[in-house]
């Protein structure tokens, strides 16, 4: 498996690098970007948070505006974050912002003409973890969190992979990807008509029937203009209230849907994610 280092830049006494490298679930080149902690350079196998971003994001939205390396740096966490999406000339894409190149919603499509390159789920939970489990200092503690669409996919991950993250986070997700309209609409494109195959990728559907001790949070501010039509947060309180997971929804006054908001907060996510990574 081999890396080509895109960029490097010292942050906090640790380092931001990015790397594009062939990837073998999607098909295609794909660049991440990962914040390394001063302690990995000591050699010492630090923990590690992957982080899934929103709709039209690529690595960067992340490691440029939320201010997370900061207090990564001072925790000792390392940050990976992917693309989110394949991309290129041969990849299938859509004209809305919301299908296609930089809306992968971290699934497995298999409908045509995605299901050649869309296969953001295998990429997410075993070729990504394993390349960075075996290029850089970091154990096989895993958080993973994300933002919206990569806030649904950090949590339905989690759902389905409980053996394999310490802990979950979302920052305004789309909790009910079936029942709104973003989701609606990729599910259809990537999943296909038949509603029922849907239910594997849903965090509330997933939510609902799990025994999952993976705990979770979830940050949503109330002034967000996505919040009613396609986040609904109430729907995961529902779901969770009806399994045995536990889940802590913060809601926050005045804050909207944009980086600013998870720039307030993203010191308390990592610091929840903090408190599982170190324990035994
Ligand atoms: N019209 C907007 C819609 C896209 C948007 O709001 N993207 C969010 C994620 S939304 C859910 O997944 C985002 O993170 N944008 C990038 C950023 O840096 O803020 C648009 O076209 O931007």
């Amino acid at each position: 498996m081999s890396l080509e280092l895109v960029s490097q830049t010292k942050s906090f006494g640790g380092w931001h690098k990015q790397y594009n490298h062939a990837s073998s679930a999607l098909g295609v080149s794909m660049r991440f970007a990962i914040f390394l902690p001063p302690q990995a350079q000591s050699g010492e196998k630090v923990p590690v948070l992957y982080w899934l971003s929103g709709l039209t994001c690529t690595d960067e939205n992340f490691m440029q505006k939320a201010g997370a390396q900061r207090i990564a740096a001072e925790l000792g966490i390392a940050i990976v974050a992917p693309d989110t999406s394949p991309r290129g000339d041969n990849v299938a894409n859509d004209e809305g912002y919301d299908l296609g190149q930089g809306a992968g919603f971290y699934v497995n499509a298999t409908e045509a003409p995605w299901r050649d390159h869309y296969r953001m789920y295998d990429y997410v939970v075993d070729e990504l973890p394993k390349l960075i489990e075996a290029t850089f200092p970091v154990s096989q503690k895993r958080a993973i969190a994300g933002h919206s669409m990569g806030g649904h996919g950090a949590l339905m991950i989690s759902l389905r992979n409980p053996d394999r993250y310490c802990s979950a986070s979302a920052f305004s997700p789309i909790s009910n990807p079936s029942d709104c309209p973003w989701g609606r609409k990729a599910f259809s494109a990537y999943l296909g008509g038949d509603e029922s195959t849907w239910s594997q990728y849903d965090t509330t559907e997933l939510l609902r029937n799990s025994q999952s001790k993976v705990p979770l949070r979830v940050d949503q501010g109330l002034a967000d203009t996505f919040l009613t039509e396609q986040l609904q947060p109430e729907k995961l309180l529902g779901a969770a209230a009806e399994s045995d997971c536990s889940l802590q929804l913060e809601q926050h006054e005045g804050y909207d849907h944009s980086y600013f908001f998870i720039a307030s907060f993203i010191e308390d996510q990592l610091k929840f994610h903090h408190q599982y990574l170190v324990t035994e």
